[in-house]
C-alpha cells in the first residue's frame, strides 16, 4: 500500500472506542478560555441566570390560578400578569446574549485554531505532504475547524444552561409538590437511556462524515488539477463514476444521522406524552379525592414536563453538536500534535557563503531501508558549474532536495564552505541556496509577487532590470498589465519556457551564493531553448551552480560532470573527458545525438 492511501487511512479511522471524548473536550475549553476568558464567564453566568427565571414562570403560572384566579382577586391578578411579561421579556433577552456571546467565542477559537494549524503545517518537512494528500489538509484547515465552533455556538455553554435548568425545576418541583414531582421524576431515567443511545450512534456517524468529506475534497481537488490528463486520456466517465460513488457513501451517511434524529424526537415525545398522562390521572385524582394537590399545581407541573423534555431534547442535540465538533478537533489536533517539523537545531548563521559545496558519503531514502543514494561523494570549488546527468530514477533531484534540507539524510555529511548543513541555520542556509525546480510552481497573484513572494526591499525597478537580463522583461511588459499581470492557477496560461524563465528570474532577484537548477524535461520550442540557455548561463555567471540535465548539450562546458545510475555516481570528469573514457556518459550522449539527427 503506498504511503499517501496508508497515511490518509490512519487520519480518516481515529475511532477511540469512546462515546465521548473527554480530553478533547478540556482541551476545546481551554482553548475558548484562553481566547476570552471574560466572555466565556459571561455567557456561563447568564445560563445560570437564564436557567433561575424560566424555572420561575410556571411556578407564578400556579401560584397565578390558585391565589388570584380562583380566588377572583382581579387587581392581584393585573400585577402577576406583569410579572408574568416581564419575566419573559428578560428572558428573551438573556437568550439573545446566551447565543450571541457564545458565537463570539467560537469564532475567536476557530480564527486562533487556523492560526496554529496553519503556521504549524507551513513548518512540516516535505516528507509529510508526500504522506498526506492535499484535500485531507484542506478539509482539516477549513472544515473540520469550523465543525469546532459547534462545541461553543450550540455546545457546551448551551448545554451548560439546559443542565442547569433541568437541576433547577426538579428541586422547584419538589418544593411545590413531592407526590407529583416524584411521578415525574421516575419517568427521566427512560429519556436519559434513550438520549445516550442515540450519543454514541451519532458519534460513529459523526466520524465517518468527516473521513467522506475529506476523501470528497480530495478527489474533486486532484481530479481538478490533473483535468488535462482526464481528457486526453478520456477517463470522463470513469472518473464521474469514481465520484458519483464517493457522494453516494456521504449521502448515505447524512441519511443515518437523520434517521438517528427522526427517531428522537418521536421517541423522546412518546415519553413526554406518557408523563404528562401519569401525572394528569394521578395528580387529578388526588386533586378531585385528597384535595392535596391544587388545580395550579397540576398546571404549573405540565408545563414542568414540557420545560423538561425541551431541555432533555435539546441536551441530545446539544451532544450531538459537541459530538461533531469534537470529532473535527481530534482530527485538528492530531495534526497540531504531529511533531513533522524539520528540526532547527543548527546555530551557525554564515553572512556570505564562498560555495564550496562537499557530499561526503551521502545516503538517503524516502522510505526506511529503501536507499535512494547510496553513497555519494562530490565537491565543488566556489564559483564552478557542475552538471548531474543520469537514468531517470537515478537520484538527482534527490540530490538537491538534501542541499536545502528538504528532507534529512540517513548518513553521511553535506558540508557549505566547510560548514555541515545541520549545524547551520535553517533559515541561513536557505538564503544561500536558490533552487528553480522541473515544475516551475507559480502562485494564483501578479507576476510581481510570484517573482518577490512577499519581500517587501525588492523592488518593481530591481526586478526589471534583472528580467532584462535574464531575458524576460520584453515578454512581462507586453502582457496587458505587465508586471502586475494575474498569472491563472498554476501558471496554466503561460508557457512552459515563460514558466521556466520566470522562475530562473525568482532564483536570479534573490542573488543566492549557490544556484541549483533542475532542468525542466518537457521539450520547448528552439527559440524558448535558446532564450533558457543564455538565461542558464547569465543564472550561473559568478555563483556555484549544480545543473540537474536533462539535455546534455546544454552542459558541455560544465566544469564537471557527474553521472549517476541506481543511486551511485558512476563517472564523473569534464565533457571531454567523459566522451575520451567512453564508459556511461558516452553512450548516453550518442544516444541523444542520434536522436538529434534522425
Ligand atoms: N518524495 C518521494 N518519496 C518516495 N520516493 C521518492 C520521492 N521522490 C523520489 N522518489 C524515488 O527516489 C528515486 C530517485 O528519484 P529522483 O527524483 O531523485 O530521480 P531523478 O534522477 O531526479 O529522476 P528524473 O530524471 O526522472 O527526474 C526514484 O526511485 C523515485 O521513485
Amino acid at each position: 500500500m503506498c504511503n499517501i492511501q496508508k497515511n490518509y487511512l490512519e487520519m480518516s479511522s481515529n475511532k477511540t472506542g469512546q462515546s465521548f471524548d473527554f480530553t478533547g473536550l478540556k482541551r476545546v475549553i481551554a482553548l475558548g478560555l484562553s481566547q476570552s476568558k471574560g466572555l466565556f464567564l459571561t455567557v456561563i453566568f447568564i445560563a445560570v441566570f437564564s436557567a433561575c427565571f424560566s424555572v420561575y414562570r410556571p411556578y407564578l403560572t400556579g401560584d397565578v390560578i390558585d391565589n388570584y384566579i380562583l380566588n377572583k382577586d382581579l387587581l392581584g391578578l393585573k400585577s402577576e400578569i406583569i410579572k408574568l411579561i416581564i419575566i419573559l421579556v428578560f428572558e428573551g433577552i438573556l437568550a439573545f446574549f446566551t447565543v450571541y456571546l457564545a458565537n463570539v467565542v467560537a469564532q475567536r477559537v476557530i480564527r486562533e485554531l487556523r492560526v496554529r494549524l496553519y503556521n504549524h503545517l507551513i513548518k512540516f518537512k516535505l516528507g509529510y505532504f508526500d504522506k498526506t494528500p492535499n484535500g485531507v489538509l484542506v478539509t482539516r484547515s477549513v472544515s473540520d475547524v469550523e465543525t469546532i465552533a459547534e462545541v461553543f455556538n450550540d455546545g457546551i455553554l448551551v448545554l451548560l444552561g439546559d443542565a442547569l435548568k433541568i437541576i433547577f425545576i426538579v428541586a422547584m418541583m419538589y418544593y411545590m409538590n413531592w407526590v407529583l414531582a416524584t411521578i415525574v421524576i421516575v419517568i427521566l431515567p427512560l429519556m436519559m437511556i434513550i438520549t445516550r443511545y442515540f450519543q454514541k450512534a451519532l458519534k460513529d456517524v459523526y466520524q465517518d462524515e468527516r473521513t467522506l468529506v475529506a476523501k470528497l475534497n480530495t478527489f474533486v481537488q486532484e481530479r481538478l488539477t490533473g483535468m488535462n490528463i482526464i481528457q486526453v486520456f478520456n477517463r470522463q466517465q470513469a472518473e464521474y463514476d469514481k465520484f458519483v460513488s464517493i457522494n453516494n457513501d456521504l449521502k448515505k451517511n447524512y441519511l443515518k444521522t437523520v434517521l438517528y434524529f427522526s427517531l428522537l424526537f418521536p421517541v423522546v415525545d412518546i415519553v413526554s406524552a406518557l408523563a404528562t398522562g401519569s401525572l394528569i390521572w394521578f395528580g387529578g385524582l388526588r386533586t378531585a379525592v385528597a384535595g392535596d394537590v391544587t388545580v395550579g399545581n397540576l398546571i404549573a407541573f405540565t408545563q414542568f414536563i414540557t420545560m423538561l423534555t425541551t431541555p432533555m431534547r435539546a441536551i441530545a442535540e446539544r451532544f450531538n453538536s459537541i459530538q461533531r465538533g469534537l470529532v473535527g478537533a481530534d482530527r485538528v489536533f492530531n495534526i497540531l500534535d504531529a511533531d513533522e517539523t524539520l528540526p532547527d537545531n543548527g546555530t551557525k548563521k554564515l553572512e556570505k557563503v564562498k560555495g564550496q559545496i562537499d557530499f561526503e558519503n551521502v545516503v538517503f531514502s524516502y522510505v526506511p531501508n529503501n536507499p535512494v543514494l547510496k553513497g555519494i561523494n562530490f565537491s565543488t570549488k566556489p564559483g564552478e558549474t557542475i552538471a548531474i546527468v543520469g537514468s531517470t530514477g537515478a537520484g538527482k533531484s534527490t540530490i538537491i532536495n538534501l542541499l536545502s534540507r528538504f528532507y534529512d539524510i540517513d548518513s553521511g555529511l553535506i558540508k557549505i564552505d566547510g560548514v555541515d548543513i545541520y549545524e547551520m541555520d535553517l533559515v541561513s542556509l536557505r538564503k544561500h541556496v536558490a533552487v528553480v525546480l522541473q515544475d516551475v510552481f507559480l502562485f494564483n497573484t501578479t507576476i510581481f509577487d510570484n517573482i518577490v513572494l512577499g519581500n517587501k526591499e525588492i523592488t518593481l525597478d530591481q526586478v526589471k532590470a534583472a528580467a532584462k537580463v535574464i531575458g524576460i522583461h520584453d515578454f512581462i511588459e507586453s502582457l496587458p498589465k505587465g508586471y502586475y499581470a494575474e498569472v491563472s492557477e498554476r501558471g496554466s496560461t503561460l508557457s512552459v519556457g515563460q514558466r521556466q524563465l520566470i522562475s530562473f528570474l525568482r532564483a536570479y532577484i534573490y542573488n543566492p551564493e549557490i544556484l541549483v537548477l533542475d532542468e525542466a524535461t518537457s521539450s520547448i520550442d528552439s527559440n524558448s531553448e535558446e532564450m533558457i540557455q543564455r538565461a542558464t548561463e547569465k543564472l550561473t555567471e559568478g555563483r556555484t551552480s549544480i545543473i540537474i540535465a536533462h539535455r546534455l548539450a546544454t552542459i558541455q562546458n560544465a566544469d564537471q560532470i557527474i553521472v549517476m545510475d541506481n543511486g551511485m555516481i558512476v563517472e564523473k570528469g569534464t565533457h571531454e573527458s567523459l566522451l575520451a573514457a567512453k564508459g556511461y556518459y558516452s553512450n548516453l550522449y550518442e544516444v541523444q545525438f542520434s536522436k538529434i539527427n534522425n
